[in-house]
Protein backbone atom coordinates (compact mmCIF):
# COMPACT_ATOMS: atom_id res chain seq x y z
CA UNK A 1 0.00 0.00 0.00
CA UNK A 2 2.56 2.37 1.10
CA UNK A 3 4.56 1.29 -1.80
CA UNK A 4 2.12 2.37 -4.25
CA UNK A 5 1.94 5.33 -2.94
CA UNK A 6 5.31 6.11 -3.10
CA UNK A 7 5.27 5.07 -6.70
CA UNK A 8 2.44 7.24 -7.83
CA UNK A 9 4.26 10.16 -5.71
CA UNK A 10 7.20 9.67 -8.41
CA UNK A 11 9.53 6.80 -6.62
CA UNK A 12 11.69 5.39 -8.31
CA UNK A 13 15.00 3.10 -9.10
CA UNK A 14 17.18 6.19 -8.94
CA UNK A 15 15.71 7.14 -4.89
CA UNK A 16 15.33 3.98 -3.76
CA UNK A 17 19.36 3.05 -4.71
CA UNK A 18 20.13 6.30 -2.14
CA UNK A 19 18.28 4.30 0.96
CA UNK A 20 20.86 1.76 3.07
CA UNK A 21 18.97 -1.35 3.50
CA UNK A 22 18.31 -0.91 7.73
CA UNK A 23 18.07 2.35 8.09
CA UNK A 24 15.51 3.07 10.18
CA UNK A 25 14.60 6.03 8.26
CA UNK A 26 11.33 6.18 5.87
CA UNK A 27 10.98 8.09 2.75
CA UNK A 28 8.63 10.98 1.72
CA UNK A 29 8.12 13.55 -0.94
CA UNK A 30 7.84 17.55 -0.13
CA UNK A 31 5.24 18.54 -0.80
CA UNK A 32 5.35 22.46 0.75
CA UNK A 33 8.23 24.34 1.95
CA UNK A 34 8.06 26.72 5.09
CA UNK A 35 10.29 28.68 7.07
CA UNK A 36 9.76 26.51 10.20
CA UNK A 37 8.72 23.21 8.20
CA UNK A 38 8.32 20.89 5.62
CA UNK A 39 5.08 19.59 4.81
CA UNK A 40 5.76 16.01 3.21
CA UNK A 41 3.42 13.19 1.48
CA UNK A 42 2.28 10.34 1.94
CA UNK A 43 0.25 11.36 4.71
CA UNK A 44 0.82 15.19 5.00
CA UNK A 45 3.21 15.15 7.91
CA UNK A 46 5.31 18.02 9.05
CA UNK A 47 9.05 17.53 9.57
CA UNK A 48 11.48 19.97 10.75
CA UNK A 49 14.48 20.54 9.34
CA UNK A 50 17.65 21.05 11.49
CA UNK A 51 19.80 22.42 8.78
CA UNK A 52 17.19 24.76 7.50
CA UNK A 53 14.28 23.77 5.66
CA UNK A 54 16.05 26.33 2.77
CA UNK A 55 17.95 22.73 1.31
CA UNK A 56 14.70 21.71 0.07
CA UNK A 57 12.18 22.05 -2.82
CA UNK A 58 8.85 21.44 -3.48
CA UNK A 59 9.32 17.79 -5.01
CA UNK A 60 12.73 16.84 -3.20
CA UNK A 61 12.57 12.95 -1.81
CA UNK A 62 14.03 13.13 1.41
CA UNK A 63 14.23 10.30 4.06
CA UNK A 64 12.86 11.35 7.97
CA UNK A 65 12.66 9.43 11.00
CA UNK A 66 9.00 10.71 11.74
CA UNK A 67 9.65 14.43 12.99
CA UNK A 68 12.87 15.56 11.53
CA UNK A 69 14.38 15.32 7.48
CA UNK A 70 17.21 13.79 7.93
CA UNK A 71 18.48 13.32 4.39
CA UNK A 72 17.92 15.04 0.69
CA UNK A 73 18.01 12.48 -2.00
CA UNK A 74 19.70 13.37 -5.24
CA UNK A 75 17.23 14.35 -7.79
CA UNK A 76 16.41 13.68 -11.00
CA UNK A 77 15.72 17.21 -12.11
CA UNK A 78 15.77 20.65 -10.83
CA UNK A 79 14.19 23.90 -12.00
CA UNK A 80 15.88 26.92 -10.46
CA UNK A 81 15.91 30.42 -11.34
CA UNK A 82 17.77 33.28 -11.42
CA UNK A 83 16.55 35.44 -8.13
CA UNK A 84 14.61 38.90 -9.76
CA UNK A 85 16.24 41.82 -9.93
CA UNK A 86 20.35 42.02 -10.90
CA UNK A 87 21.49 39.69 -9.02
CA UNK A 88 23.08 36.45 -10.65
CA UNK A 89 21.83 34.42 -7.61
CA UNK A 90 19.76 31.12 -8.07
CA UNK A 91 16.81 29.69 -6.06
CA UNK A 92 15.91 26.72 -6.14
CA UNK A 93 12.48 26.09 -7.06
CA UNK A 94 11.56 22.66 -7.33
CA UNK A 95 12.71 19.18 -7.57
CA UNK A 96 12.26 15.84 -9.45
CA UNK A 97 9.29 17.62 -12.02
CA UNK A 98 9.13 15.18 -15.23
CA UNK A 99 7.77 17.95 -17.07
CA UNK A 100 7.49 21.03 -17.54
CA UNK A 101 4.02 22.57 -19.20
CA UNK A 102 4.66 25.68 -20.51
CA UNK A 103 1.50 28.01 -20.73
CA UNK A 104 0.57 30.35 -23.40
CA UNK A 105 -2.99 31.32 -24.79
CA UNK A 106 -4.26 31.46 -28.60
CA UNK A 107 -3.84 35.11 -28.38
CA UNK A 108 -1.33 38.42 -28.26
CA UNK A 109 0.22 36.46 -25.04
CA UNK A 110 1.99 33.95 -27.21
CA UNK A 111 5.59 34.52 -28.17
CA UNK A 112 8.50 32.79 -29.71
CA UNK A 113 10.68 34.33 -27.65
CA UNK A 114 9.23 33.32 -24.53
CA UNK A 115 8.47 29.98 -25.67
CA UNK A 116 12.24 29.08 -26.37
CA UNK A 117 13.42 30.70 -22.93
CA UNK A 118 11.12 28.42 -21.43
CA UNK A 119 11.72 25.54 -23.70
CA UNK A 120 15.67 26.09 -22.84
CA UNK A 121 14.95 26.44 -19.18
CA UNK A 122 12.83 23.15 -18.97
CA UNK A 123 15.66 21.07 -21.14
CA UNK A 124 18.34 22.37 -19.04
CA UNK A 125 16.99 21.40 -16.34
CA UNK A 126 16.54 18.03 -17.10
CA UNK A 127 12.65 18.07 -17.78
CA UNK A 128 10.61 17.72 -20.84
CA UNK A 129 8.75 20.75 -22.16
CA UNK A 130 4.44 20.51 -23.03
CA UNK A 131 4.08 23.81 -24.74
CA UNK A 132 0.03 23.97 -23.71
CA UNK A 133 -1.95 26.62 -25.73
CA UNK A 134 -5.03 27.81 -23.55
CA UNK A 135 -8.01 29.53 -25.11
CA UNK A 136 -8.07 27.64 -28.15
CA UNK A 137 -11.66 28.20 -27.97
CA UNK A 138 -11.60 32.06 -28.59
CA UNK A 139 -9.05 32.09 -31.30
CA UNK A 140 -10.15 32.13 -34.64
CA UNK A 141 -7.33 29.75 -35.81
CA UNK A 142 -5.85 27.67 -32.62
CA UNK A 143 -3.55 25.65 -35.98
CA UNK A 144 -1.47 28.79 -36.59
CA UNK A 145 -0.28 28.58 -32.85
CA UNK A 146 0.42 25.11 -32.45
CA UNK A 147 2.11 25.30 -35.90
CA UNK A 148 4.05 28.19 -35.01
CA UNK A 149 5.11 26.66 -31.60
CA UNK A 150 6.21 23.26 -33.04
CA UNK A 151 8.69 24.88 -35.59
CA UNK A 152 10.36 26.15 -32.60
CA UNK A 153 12.47 22.66 -31.95
CA UNK A 154 11.86 19.17 -32.56
CA UNK A 155 11.40 18.74 -28.92
CA UNK A 156 8.59 20.61 -28.82
CA UNK A 157 5.11 18.92 -28.33
CA UNK A 158 2.01 21.10 -28.76
CA UNK A 159 -1.54 21.12 -27.43
CA UNK A 160 -4.47 23.80 -27.93
CA UNK A 161 -7.37 23.75 -26.07
CA UNK A 162 -9.66 25.01 -23.54
CA UNK A 163 -8.78 24.85 -20.17
CA UNK A 164 -12.58 25.49 -18.86
CA UNK A 165 -13.79 22.32 -20.64
CA UNK A 166 -12.77 18.88 -18.41
CA UNK A 167 -12.44 17.14 -21.21
CA UNK A 168 -10.27 19.02 -22.96
CA UNK A 169 -8.28 19.66 -20.00
CA UNK A 170 -8.13 15.53 -19.35
CA UNK A 171 -5.81 16.02 -22.94
CA UNK A 172 -3.03 16.32 -20.14
CA UNK A 173 -3.74 13.63 -17.64
CA UNK A 174 -0.55 11.29 -19.43
CA UNK A 175 1.64 13.65 -18.24
CA UNK A 176 0.33 14.28 -14.58
CA UNK A 177 -0.81 9.93 -13.90
CA UNK A 178 0.77 8.31 -11.41
CA UNK A 179 4.38 8.77 -10.98
CA UNK A 180 4.29 11.52 -13.30
CA UNK A 181 4.92 15.30 -11.59
CA UNK A 182 4.03 18.09 -14.14
CA UNK A 183 4.54 22.07 -12.90
CA UNK A 184 3.33 24.63 -15.01
CA UNK A 185 5.04 28.19 -15.88
CA UNK A 186 3.59 31.13 -18.13
CA UNK A 187 2.35 34.84 -17.71
CA UNK A 188 -0.18 36.23 -15.65
CA UNK A 189 -3.58 34.94 -17.17
CA UNK A 190 -2.56 32.23 -19.40
CA UNK A 191 -5.08 29.75 -17.28
CA UNK A 192 -2.58 28.05 -15.33
CA UNK A 193 -5.01 28.45 -12.17
CA UNK A 194 -7.82 27.31 -14.08
CA UNK A 195 -5.48 24.33 -15.49
CA UNK A 196 -4.82 23.14 -12.15
CA UNK A 197 -7.62 23.15 -10.71
CA UNK A 198 -9.23 20.92 -13.51
CA UNK A 199 -6.03 18.45 -13.44
CA UNK A 200 -6.32 18.50 -9.51
CA UNK A 201 -9.99 18.76 -8.97
CA UNK A 202 -10.10 21.39 -7.12
CA UNK A 203 -11.85 24.82 -7.11
CA UNK A 204 -10.56 26.44 -3.82
CA UNK A 205 -6.68 26.52 -5.47
CA UNK A 206 -7.08 30.88 -5.85
CA UNK A 207 -8.44 30.80 -1.55
CA UNK A 208 -6.40 27.81 -0.62
CA UNK A 209 -2.92 30.06 -1.50
CA UNK A 210 -3.38 32.98 0.08
CA UNK A 211 -2.30 33.00 4.04
CA UNK A 212 -2.06 36.33 5.72
CA UNK A 213 1.59 37.13 6.86
CA UNK A 214 2.22 38.74 10.06
CA UNK A 215 1.58 42.37 8.56
CA UNK A 216 -1.81 41.35 7.66
CA UNK A 217 -1.28 41.19 4.13
CA UNK A 218 -2.27 38.36 1.66
CA UNK A 219 0.34 36.49 0.83
CA UNK A 220 0.74 33.76 -1.75
CA UNK A 221 2.69 31.45 0.30
CA UNK A 222 2.16 27.89 -1.18
CA UNK A 223 5.05 26.72 -3.74
CA UNK A 224 3.02 23.24 -3.05
CA UNK A 225 3.00 19.60 -4.62
CA UNK A 226 -0.62 18.31 -5.08
CA UNK A 227 -2.13 14.86 -6.13
CA UNK A 228 -3.64 15.30 -9.38
CA UNK A 229 -7.01 13.56 -10.53
CA UNK A 230 -4.88 10.99 -12.77
CA UNK A 231 -2.71 9.88 -10.26
CA UNK A 232 0.13 11.73 -10.43
CA UNK A 233 1.47 15.08 -9.02
CA UNK A 234 1.57 18.77 -9.91
CA UNK A 235 3.40 21.46 -8.46
CA UNK A 236 2.64 24.75 -8.19
CA UNK A 237 5.47 27.61 -7.73
CA UNK A 238 4.69 31.38 -7.65
CA UNK A 239 8.35 31.87 -8.43
CA UNK A 240 8.18 30.13 -11.69
CA UNK A 241 6.87 33.54 -13.19
CA UNK A 242 9.48 34.98 -13.86
CA UNK A 243 12.35 32.67 -14.61
CA UNK A 244 15.43 34.41 -15.92
CA UNK A 245 18.17 32.55 -17.71
CA UNK A 246 21.03 31.10 -15.68
CA UNK A 247 23.66 28.03 -16.97
CA UNK A 248 20.97 27.09 -19.39
CA UNK A 249 23.50 27.17 -22.42
CA UNK A 250 22.73 23.17 -22.55
CA UNK A 251 19.56 24.13 -23.48
CA UNK A 252 20.03 27.09 -25.43
CA UNK A 253 22.02 24.63 -27.47
CA UNK A 254 18.95 21.93 -27.65
CA UNK A 255 16.34 24.73 -28.77
CA UNK A 256 18.34 26.38 -31.58
CA UNK A 257 20.09 23.47 -32.98
CA UNK A 258 19.23 24.47 -36.42
CA UNK A 259 21.54 27.36 -35.42
CA UNK A 260 24.13 25.79 -33.68
CA UNK A 261 23.99 23.04 -36.59
CA UNK A 262 24.54 26.11 -39.60
CA UNK A 263 27.21 27.75 -37.47
CA UNK A 264 29.64 24.68 -37.71
CA UNK A 265 29.71 25.68 -41.79
CA UNK A 266 30.84 28.97 -40.87
CA UNK A 267 34.68 30.01 -42.23
CA UNK A 268 35.69 31.39 -38.69
CA UNK A 269 35.12 29.04 -35.50
CA UNK A 270 33.92 32.28 -33.39
CA UNK A 271 31.85 34.02 -36.07
CA UNK A 272 29.44 35.80 -34.64
CA UNK A 273 27.07 35.81 -37.71
CA UNK A 274 27.26 39.67 -37.72
CA UNK A 275 29.04 39.98 -41.59
CA UNK A 276 31.80 38.51 -41.16
CA UNK A 277 32.93 36.40 -44.61
CA UNK A 278 31.96 32.89 -45.13
CA UNK A 279 29.07 33.02 -42.80
CA UNK A 280 26.93 30.00 -43.13
CA UNK A 281 24.08 31.29 -40.63
CA UNK A 282 23.46 34.32 -42.54
CA UNK A 283 23.64 32.52 -45.60
CA UNK A 284 20.84 30.74 -44.60
CA UNK A 285 18.86 34.12 -43.55
CA UNK A 286 19.34 35.38 -47.11
CA UNK A 287 18.22 31.74 -48.61
CA UNK A 288 15.40 32.04 -46.92
CA UNK A 289 16.54 28.79 -44.48
CA UNK A 290 15.95 30.90 -41.49
CA UNK A 291 14.34 33.98 -39.90
CA UNK A 292 17.11 36.77 -39.00
CA UNK A 293 14.46 37.06 -36.14
CA UNK A 294 15.21 33.66 -34.46
CA UNK A 295 18.87 34.76 -35.11
CA UNK A 296 18.60 37.37 -32.55
CA UNK A 297 15.85 35.85 -30.16
CA UNK A 298 19.21 33.24 -30.36
CA UNK A 299 21.67 35.61 -29.61
CA UNK A 300 20.08 37.34 -27.11
CA UNK A 301 19.58 34.60 -24.90
CA UNK A 302 23.01 33.46 -24.98
CA UNK A 303 24.33 36.57 -23.98
CA UNK A 304 22.00 37.19 -20.99
CA UNK A 305 22.80 32.98 -20.29
CA UNK A 306 26.18 33.70 -20.72
CA UNK A 307 25.96 37.18 -18.60
CA UNK A 308 24.53 35.86 -15.57
CA UNK A 309 26.59 32.11 -15.24
CA UNK A 310 30.12 34.46 -15.74
CA UNK A 311 28.65 36.41 -12.68
CA UNK A 312 27.81 33.38 -10.82
CA UNK A 313 31.35 31.53 -11.46
CA UNK A 314 33.05 35.32 -10.90
CA UNK A 315 31.79 35.47 -7.73
CA UNK A 316 32.40 32.24 -6.26
CA UNK A 317 36.01 32.67 -7.56
CA UNK A 318 35.83 35.81 -5.61
CA UNK A 319 34.60 34.07 -2.69
CA UNK A 320 37.74 31.47 -2.88
CA UNK A 321 39.89 33.87 -3.58
CA UNK A 322 38.77 36.20 -0.52
CA UNK A 323 38.55 32.92 2.07
CA UNK A 324 42.35 31.93 0.58
CA UNK A 325 43.55 35.35 1.28
CA UNK A 326 42.17 34.94 4.51
CA UNK A 327 43.61 31.97 5.59
CA UNK A 328 47.19 32.64 4.02
CA UNK A 329 46.79 35.85 6.52
CA UNK A 330 46.11 33.80 9.44
CA UNK A 331 48.49 31.97 8.44
CA UNK A 332 51.19 34.72 8.33
CA UNK A 333 50.24 36.00 11.62
CA UNK A 334 51.02 32.30 13.42
CA UNK A 335 54.03 32.23 11.41
CA UNK A 336 55.08 35.37 13.21
CA UNK A 337 54.07 34.73 16.22
CA UNK A 338 55.13 31.46 16.69
CA UNK A 339 57.79 31.68 14.01
CA UNK A 340 58.03 28.95 11.23
CA UNK A 341 57.54 25.16 11.06
CA UNK A 342 54.47 25.02 13.28
N1 LIG B 1 -12.35 30.92 -22.76
C1 LIG B 1 -11.31 30.52 -22.05
N2 LIG B 1 -10.99 31.18 -20.91
C2 LIG B 1 -9.94 30.75 -20.21
C3 LIG B 1 -9.14 29.67 -20.63
N3 LIG B 1 -8.15 29.49 -19.73
C4 LIG B 1 -8.31 30.44 -18.78
N4 LIG B 1 -9.40 31.21 -19.07
C5 LIG B 1 -9.86 32.37 -18.29
O1 LIG B 1 -8.79 33.30 -18.23
C6 LIG B 1 -8.75 33.96 -16.97
C7 LIG B 1 -7.37 33.79 -16.33
O2 LIG B 1 -7.16 32.42 -16.02
P1 LIG B 1 -6.29 31.94 -14.77
O3 LIG B 1 -6.42 30.47 -14.71
O4 LIG B 1 -6.67 32.71 -13.55
O5 LIG B 1 -4.85 32.38 -15.25
P2 LIG B 1 -3.47 32.23 -14.45
O6 LIG B 1 -2.46 31.84 -15.47
O7 LIG B 1 -3.62 31.34 -13.29
O8 LIG B 1 -3.20 33.69 -13.99
P3 LIG B 1 -2.34 34.18 -12.69
O9 LIG B 1 -2.95 33.52 -11.49
O10 LIG B 1 -2.52 35.66 -12.71
O11 LIG B 1 -0.94 33.78 -12.96
C8 LIG B 1 -9.88 33.35 -16.15
O12 LIG B 1 -11.00 34.21 -16.26
C9 LIG B 1 -10.16 32.04 -16.86
O13 LIG B 1 -11.50 31.63 -16.71
C10 LIG B 1 -9.51 29.00 -21.85
O14 LIG B 1 -8.85 28.05 -22.32
N5 LIG B 1 -10.59 29.47 -22.51
ZN1 LIG C 1 28.52 32.82 -39.00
Amino acid sequence: MIDTDLSSLGWTPHFARQVTPGEPLSPARVAEVQRSHLTVLPGGLRLLAPEGTGRFAVGDWLLHDGTRAVRRLDPLTELSRKVAGDSSERQLLAANVDTLGIVTSCNADFSAARLERYLAVALSAGCLPLVILTKADQAGDPERYLREARRLSPLVTALALNALDPEEVARLHPWVAAGQTLALVGSSGVGKTTLQNGLTGTEALTQGIREDDAKGRHTTTARSLRPTVAGGCLIDTPGMRELGMLEAAEGISAVFADIEDLARGCRFRDCAHEGEPGCAVQAAIAAGDLEADRLHRYQKLEREDRFHTESLHERHARTRAWAKATRAGMERSQWKRRGPGT
